[in-house]
């Protein structure tokens, strides 16, 4: 389980060497060689919290097409962007998530970064309605995207079949049922880090940990995104644009009851030499439902740690917080 970092001033100790400690699930071998890809997944989930996934399946056209109608909005002056925002055009959907574009301010209370960014649903109606304040061929746009999303969402609805099954759950679809579902909170975050040349102690994104189930993350050939290992040691994790990065989130830790832990990251500020565009698919449940361990992972050894509470609540719990802040302690048995 990753621990807490002794300080998240920008001084890191990474050494280059440390990235090759990242594990790699290559999901080719789900037929030939499935027993040691379930439990290289779980040792994967239960060391770092964080895996390299190779052999995705997702075809590379899906992947430009959605990153080129992302890049074409980006490179917008920055008022033709702004109409895009949750300010001007709000979508009410009864949800929580402020959907749209961002700059700067990551959350709501003062967490800043060397950003700008889309938040999109993942239900096409929802990204058809927003696409207008985004592209000027709004089909183009919602076509792409949402190709993009159901791509991505499949693999990670795998991915968590295949987890379920590595930990020994019985029912091994209960994860991705939750990601299947039609009310599903889960979502696609593009995160669009401009060129900052000159070196400071700015964070392109602070640290955090994902408070969804978890998080497929690839980005282009650029730099910026880093990780905490238990040790304490802030690793630079290489890019690989042919590749996702899975990251566990406070969800999965707790229906691990704590077996799986959230993974601690945070993206540097972009020196160059081009701009950084980061996609990331949360994975979440609907927002009523109920998180809690599962009982399969409450042991006389580990009993529960964490109360049951619905996604809603403690997704309203982290947005009175900071980026940094300890958001599962709260939810503890005994705190
Ligand atoms: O863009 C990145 O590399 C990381 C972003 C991130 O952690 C997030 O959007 O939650
Ligand atoms: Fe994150």
């Amino acid at each position: 389980m990753v621990v807490a970092s002794p300080n998240s001033s920008l001084t890191t100790n990474s050494k280059p060497s440390a990235a090759a400690r990242i594990p790699t699930i290559d999901l080719s071998d789900r037929t030939s060689n499935r027993q040691a890809l379930l439990k290289l997944l779980v040792e994967a989930s239960e060391k770092y919290g964080f895996f390299k996934l190779i052999n995705h399946g997702i075809p590379q056209d899906c992947i430009s097409r959605a990153e080129e109608e992302a890049m074409a909005f980006f490179a917008k002056p920055t008022a033709e962007k702004l109409p895009a925002s949750p300010e001007i055009s709000p979508i009410d959907v009864g949800n929580t998530t402020r959907f749209g574009y961002g700059i700067n301010n990551i959350g709501r209370h003062g967490d800043i970064g060397e950003i700008e960014y889309l938040l999109l649903p993942s239900q096409p109606s929802l990204i058809s309605q927003l696409a207008f304040s985004i592209s000027q061929n709004p089909s183009k746009f919602s076509c792409a995207l949402n190709d993009y999303i159901q791509a991505t969402k499949n693999v990670a609805c795998e991915l968590l079949d295949l987890m379920a099954e590595g930990l020994g759950i019985s029912d091994n679809s209960i994860f991705s049922r939750m990601i299947l579902d039609a009310q599903s909170d889960s979502l696609l975050r593009i995160n669009h880090y401009f060129i900052h040349p000159t070196p400071s102690n700015k964070l392109g994104f602070g640290e955090h940990s994902d408070p969804q189930i978890f998080a497929i993350l690839r980005s282009n050939d650029i730099a910026g995104l880093q990780i905490l290992l238990d040790d304490g040691l802030w690793v630079t994790v290489p890019p690989d644009p042919t590749a996702y990065y899975v990251m566990i989130g406070d969800l999965f830790q707790v229906f691990t009851n704590g077996r799986f832990g959230s993974l601690k990251h945070r993206a540097t500020a972009n020196i160059g030499p081009r701009s950084r565009m980061s996609m990331t698919f949360f994975a979440s449940p609907s927002l009523d439902t109920w998180i809690s361990p599962l009982p399969e992972m409450i042991t006389s050894d580990q009993p529960c740690v964490y109360r049951s509470f619905t996604w809603r609540e403690y997704k309203t719990y982290i947005y009175s917080l900071t980026l940094a802040g300890s958001r599962l302690d709260s939810f503890k048995i005994r705190p």
